[in-house]
């Protein structure tokens, strides 16, 4: 089975007017590998206008809330990414687990919701630095998973983000085997837990300090399947991450 490739660029906080349309022009402009799915995550302010303009990719939103609407002051729901031509959402991003305490109960609600609603998500898992000097990368990464296993059962429209904390935003990416490793492992646990097609055709991605010099020999890697990028997804650099693959 072909897995197609796919790059997301997580803006998080970040941006203007001004420079989501210079990101968006740049994009539409550029002459990307046509192989690989783009998808961008650009703040939720602006997803309506990327929506409208972006002419090459996908929009992600980076976040949503598990009920469809109501008394949830400062939230966004599923319909309402759906509603401006959304068709992804971010979930369980490290800054959301560790800057605003989500845990993966929670997070596994939204999946569920996100899905119901018929949005895509890229469900991000991830061990921090003591985790994984005490030897727990693949606990912790297994425990985010089955948070989601254990409410969902059909993962095609789920991709799966390997993020370990301590390559954040660090400039301290995880070598191509440290990827392989953890990405092997996770697709042998969609095997046991969920099932051999699943595990073969769930693409996961790397995220951490993706940049142009680092992203080739990383998507080489048998189980690497695209990069979720952040301060690199703003800048002309993610033009060549997106080409990596040519
Ligand atoms: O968090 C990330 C993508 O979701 C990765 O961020 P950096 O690429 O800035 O390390």
């Amino acid at each position: 089975m072909v897995r197609q490739f796919i790059v997301g660029g997580n803006w998080k906080m970040n941006g203007s007017r001004g420079t989501v349309s210079t990101l968006v022009k740049g994009l539409n402009e550029a002459s990307l590998d046509k192989n690989v799915e783009v998808v961008v995550a650009p703040p939720a302010l602006y997803i309506n206008s990327v929506v409208e303009t972006l002419k090459v990719g996908q929009v992600a939103g980076q976040n949503i809330y598990s009920e469809s609407k109501g008394a949830f002051t400062g939230e966004i729901s599923a319909e309402m990414l759906k509603d401006v031509g959304a068709q992804w959402v971010l979930l369980g991003h490290s800054e959301r687990r560790h800057v605003f305490g989500e845990d993966s109960k929670s997070i596994a609600k939204k999946v569920k919701h996100a899905l119901n609603t018929g949005l895509k998500v890229m469900y991000c898992v991830g061990e921090t630095l003591d985790e994984r000097e005490a030897n727990q990368t693949t606990a912790v990464v297994f425990e985010q998973l089955q948070a989601v296993a254990d409410v969902i059962q059909d993962w095609s429209q789920v991709v799966i983000a390997y993020e370990p904390v301590w390559a954040i935003g660090t400039g301290k990416v995880a070598t191509p085997e440290q990827a392989q490793e953890v990405h092997h492992a996770i697709r042998q646990w969609l095997a046991d837990k969920v099932n051999a097609q699943t595990a073969e055709a769930t693409r996961i991605m790397y995220g951490g300090s993706v940049n142009a010099g680092n992203c080739k020999e990383i998507g080489k890697k048998a189980d690497v399947d695209g990069f979720l990028v952040g301060g690199a997804s703003l800048k002309p650099e993610f033009i060549d991450i997106i080409n990596a693959q040519l």
